[in-house]
């Protein structure tokens, strides 16, 4: 007999992202998922260029996520006993300071898109050796650019200009983390046991991490100045960190922990060399797998950390490009402009619009990632005539995240020397149609 309810053994993943958490229970061993709830996350916006989250609030998204799909999977039947372990997968780089005697946060949390560290980033590219201001001068040991992106840059501006985190410094009591750490180190009890620990796929967005060694590197500390004990302690991909301290989820293990486009990487199966994927969320992220190798690119790619299976395996490496706005475009025509009611509608209306329209829309709102990497770019919707109305500028919009794709396929397929395989998406249907005018027409394999 099975010591297993219906549904037999079961896993847990959180998945917080930029715009929603999700909290999905799977059969263990499968993509069947028995459980799912997603609630929506604000960004907080208090000036031009800066983007906030509430450190408590993707506490209570997560929380309440968790809460939600344990009654759905009770309410089928199925017994949360079952659940033998649970995963965190996160947005990355965002970065949150707190206190670990009291677990409040200094500040809110700086997410990703956020850009007040251009100035910040102006005054490192000073200190960079023979005064080449060289964007690119870390690279070799962090895989990174210098760019308000990463968890680096937005640290050393908190500790700069927020007087409670140069206290915290002070008293020995700050501590720093992405969302992976903030979420782990409440769940295993914050204040009294909380873990404070990453994975090495977050901890290579941070610019601190060398990427060979896969420690907190002298070298990153020094140039960001940045003290080590207000770090985590890295750890691999897939291992024990801790148990849940309270909850639905009491005393079970979290053993797994990946950045969100890492965790698409492997949950989309390319774990071989030369296999990529795409990913459409609040920005759209293109991960290839480059297995052992750190493909060091000329074209304004990434190099990470696509995983490590467990302490005694050796990392995956990847090749990145980065786009920043892709949904989030959608959800600005929504919110700021009110050309749409929902995200959802986007396709539909974008196939009304006639073929002659030319609108072009460069969604430039935090600048321009990969292959660009221009932190000065902002948005621009150009090419409109007195026949354009709304339709065109959703299609451009959604164009716009197709045409990013498409010029990192093409620094991709430059840096690798040979044309990349097989690209797995994860589609919304928006953007299917647009996608396969884009990108079919090249010798790809798109799933
Ligand atoms: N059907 C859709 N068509 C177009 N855009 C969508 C659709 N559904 C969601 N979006 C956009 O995708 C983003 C949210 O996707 P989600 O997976 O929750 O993102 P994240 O993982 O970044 O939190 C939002 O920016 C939203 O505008
Ligand atoms: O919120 P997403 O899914 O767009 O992902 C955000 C990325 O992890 C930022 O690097």
């Amino acid at each position: 007999m099975s010591d297993y309810g219906k549904f037999g053994p079961l896993v847990g993943a959180i998945d917080e992202g930029t715009s929603s958490a999700r909290f999905i229970i799977f059969k263990a061993n499968s993509s069947d998922v028995v459980a799912l709830h997603q609630k929506s996350l604000d960004q907080h916006f208090p000036q031009e260029g800066w983007v906030e989250q509430d450190p408590f609030a993707i506490l209570e998204v997560v929380t309440t996520c968790i809460q939600k799909a344990c009654e759905k999977l009770v309410a089928l039947g199925g017994r949360i006993k079952d659940i033998l372990a649970v995963g965190v997968t996160n947005q990355r780089e965002t970065t949150i300071v707190w206190d670990r005697n009291t677990g409040q946060p200094l500040h809110n949390a700086i997410v990703w898109l956020d850009m007040r560290t251009t100035a910040t980033i102006d005054k490192l590219l000073d200190t960079v050796p023979n005064k080449t201001r060289n964007q690119n001068y870390l690279k070799p040991l962090c895989g990174l650019p210098l760019s308000p992106y990463f968890s680096a840059v937005k640290l050393r501006w908190l500790i700069d200009n927020v007087d409670a985190v140069k206290q915290a410094m002070k008293n020995g009591t700050c501590c720093f983390g992405t969302v992976d750490t903030w979420i782990i180190w409440n769940l295993t009890g914050g204040p009294t046991r909380g873990k404070h620990v990453t994975d090495v796929s977050n901890a290579s967005r941070t610019m601190l991490m060398n990427i060979e060694n896969l420690k907190w590197d002298p070298l990153l500390l020094k140039f960001f100045e940045i003290n080590k004990s207000v770090l985590p302690e890295i750890k691999s991909s897939s291992e024990v960190y801790g148990c849940i301290a309270d909850g639905p989820l009491k005393d079970i293990p979290i053993s797994g922990c990946l950045g969100d486009q890492q965790a698409a990487l492997v949950g989309q199966m390319c774990l071989q060399r030369g296999q990529a994927k795409a990913t459409y969320g609040t920005g759209c992220f293109v991960l290839y797998n480059t297995g052992d190798i750190r493909v060091s690119s000329s074209r304004g790619l990434l190099t990470t950390i696509a995983f490590q299976l467990g302490s005694k395996n050796p990392p995956v490496y990847a090749l990145e490009g980065s786009v920043a706005i892709a949904g989030a475009a959608l959800g600005w025509l929504k919110d700021n402009i009110g050309l749409l009611e929902s995200a959802k509608e986007s396709k539909e209306l974008a196939e009304k619009a006639s073929e002659n329209g030319s609108v072009v829309f460069v969604p430039a709102f935090s600048g321009l990632y990969a292959p660009y990497w221009r932190q000065d770019a902002r948005g621009v919707i150009c090419g409109i005539t007195e026949d354009t109305n709304s339709s065109h500028i959703i299609k451009a919009a959604l164009e716009a995240v197709c045409f990013q794709v498409r010029d990192i396929l093409d620094a991709m397929n430059e840096d690798c020397g040979i044309p990349l395989q097989l690209l797995k998406s994860v589609l919304v249907c928006w953007i299917s149609w647009l996608q396969h005018q884009l990108i079919v027409l090249r010798p790809l394999h798109c799933m």
